[in-house]
Order: C-alpha cells, then structure tokens, then sequence
C-alpha cells in the first residue's frame, strides 16, 4: 500500500499500519488443489469473497470453475487446500452440512424431479421442516403440520419470486431450461443460503427469460445474499458483478472489474487457446 500524498510521515505510517474496515470475507478459499490422476484441475487456487459481493469466477472451457464450485460446495473434496464459510473450516464437511451451514449451490444443468411438480420439487430444498424429524412427530402433531403449511407458503412466495407461481401445480417435465434454472434457484433458497455458487445461470436460456434470471440474481443481492458465479455470457458478467475472478489451466490468472479483464491480454490469450484446444 501506497502512502497518501499530502500526509505527514507520522499519519501516513498510521495509515498504513490501520488501512481501515476490511469488509469480513464470508468464503475464502487457501491455495485449494484438485486433481483427477495426473490433471491438477484446480491448481493452488486462493481468492476471497466478502459478505454482500457478486462475483464472477470466468474463464475458457475446461479452466476448472465447475471443479472449483465441486470443491466449494462439498460435491468432491479437495486434495488439498483450505476453504474457510465465516471463519470456519469447511473443506471436510459433506454437502448437506456446507448447506445447512449456509452455502448454497445450483447446478450448471438442473435436474428437477420431473414427475413432481413444481412446488414439491421446490419442497425438497426444505432442510428445517420438522415432519422429517420423528421426535417432534410424535411430541406435537400441531406443530409439524404448521411447518408444514409455513414450508408450502414459502415455498410458494419463492415460486412467486423466480416467476413460476403460475406453474406450482405442472409437473417440472413441462419446463424450459431457463425456466428450471429459475426453480432450482427457489429450491436452494429454500434452505435460505447467506451464499449461493451459481453455475452458469444464462447458459441455454432464451432472451426474455435471461432478463428474468439477471433481476433476480440482483434483486437476491440486494436483499443480502452474497453469490458466487460461473458464466461465459460476459453482458450478465458485467451487469451483475463488480469484480470476477480469471481461471484458466486450474490457476488464477487474474482477477478485478470485468471490463479491465475482458481487456487484459493474458485472459485474451487464454480463450484464444481454450477455443483452439
Ligand atoms: N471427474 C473428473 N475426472 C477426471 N477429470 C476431470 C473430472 N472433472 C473434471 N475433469 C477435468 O478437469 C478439468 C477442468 O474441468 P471443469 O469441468 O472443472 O472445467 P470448467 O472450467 O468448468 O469447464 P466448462 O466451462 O467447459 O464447464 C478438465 O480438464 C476436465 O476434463
């Protein structure tokens, strides 16, 4: 860190020594490795994510982002590599717990039930509802089938919030894939994630909808969920995100705004050589 201009060497030391709130990181992932056999995928990676940001995670195909949120979600354990949710180790954890300990995640292609509809699809996010405990099944019936109905309504009212409400009572089968983008997202808000990994959210979704999804990517953040996310859709990057994260060969190539990066030469070059790969 640079010394103000215009501060006496005394201030400008203080400065220095407290530079002032550091925002609290709520993910940091140290130096985080995976590797398939011989193919280190994820390759020493370290980065933090401070409570309240988007960010993006870019970079061309193959780079290692899907393994990176594998490892961040709880899906494959890394081989090695610290990842710290709030101050709390949580690289061990399997992924029910890193969920119930708030770090959501949606997949790159959503499989919904598609025989259930979409409301008891989106039920199946619910990790607090009591009737799935049997103590309380037995202690107070009363009180199971409140939670009951609490989960329904608010499994509706996020419904209502991705735009599908219409649709609770369909089968999932009749979605489109944006659309089921949008019901994975309730089904994961269900369980009320402080942070959500989002695994390419525009990826196959028609204009009208991409539209949709960017609002209430947004609308979540500003309602205090921070996010975490994947896309190759620069215009969703750069209208969402206020910092990405470059990957590229497993590494961290690069990181700042998306139009600094977007012009920065070595990411350039990475897509040239993942579109000739
Ligand atoms: N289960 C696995 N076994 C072996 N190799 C794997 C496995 N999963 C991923 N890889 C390899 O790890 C590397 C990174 O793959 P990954 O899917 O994480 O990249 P990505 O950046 O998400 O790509 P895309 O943008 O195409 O989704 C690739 O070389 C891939 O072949």
């Amino acid at each position: 860190m640079q010394a103000r201009p215009g501060l006496t060497p005394a201030a400008a030391a203080a400065a220095i020594e407290n530079p002032g709130p550091v925002p609290a990181a709520l993910l940091s992932a140290d130096r985080v490795v995976k590797r398939f056999g011989g193919v280190a995928a994820v390759d020493g990676v370290s980065f933090s994510l401070a409570r309240g940001e988007i960010l993006g995670l870019i970079g061309p195909n193959g780079a290692g982002k899907t393994t990176l949120f594998d490892c961040l979600a709880g899906s494959q354990a890394p081989t090695s590599g610290r990842i710290l949710l709030d101050g709390r180790p949580i690289e061990r954890l399997p992924a029910h717990r890193r969920l119930a300990a708030g770090l959501g995640r949606t997949f790159q292609i959503p499989r919904p039930f598609p025989q259930m509809t979409l409301l008891e699809n989106v039920l199946l996010g619910c990790q607090h509802l009591a009737g799935e405990r049997i103590l309380p099944n037995w202690l107070s019936p009363g009180a199971v089938a409140r939670a009951e109905r609490e989960a329904r309504d608010k499994a509706m009212a996020l419904l209502d919030f991705v735009a599908l409400a219409k649709l609770a009572h369909q089968p999932a089968r009749v979605l489109s894939g944006g659309q089921r983008k949008l019901l994975e997202l309730a089904r994961v808000l269900m369980a009320e994630p402080a942070l959500i990994l989002l695994d390419e959210p525009a990826a196959g979704v028609n204009p009208s909808l991409l539209e949709t999804i960017i609002e209430r990517i947004a609308e979540l953040n500003r309602r205090g969920t921070t996010i975490l996310l994947i896309e190759h859709n620069m215009d969703l990057v750069s209208r969402l995100c206020g910092r990405v994260l470059v990957l590229a060969s497993g590494r961290l190539l690069t990181e700042g705004p998306p139009a600094e990066v977007a012009r920065d030469r070595r990411v350039i070059e990475a897509y040239l050589g993942g579109a000739a790969a």
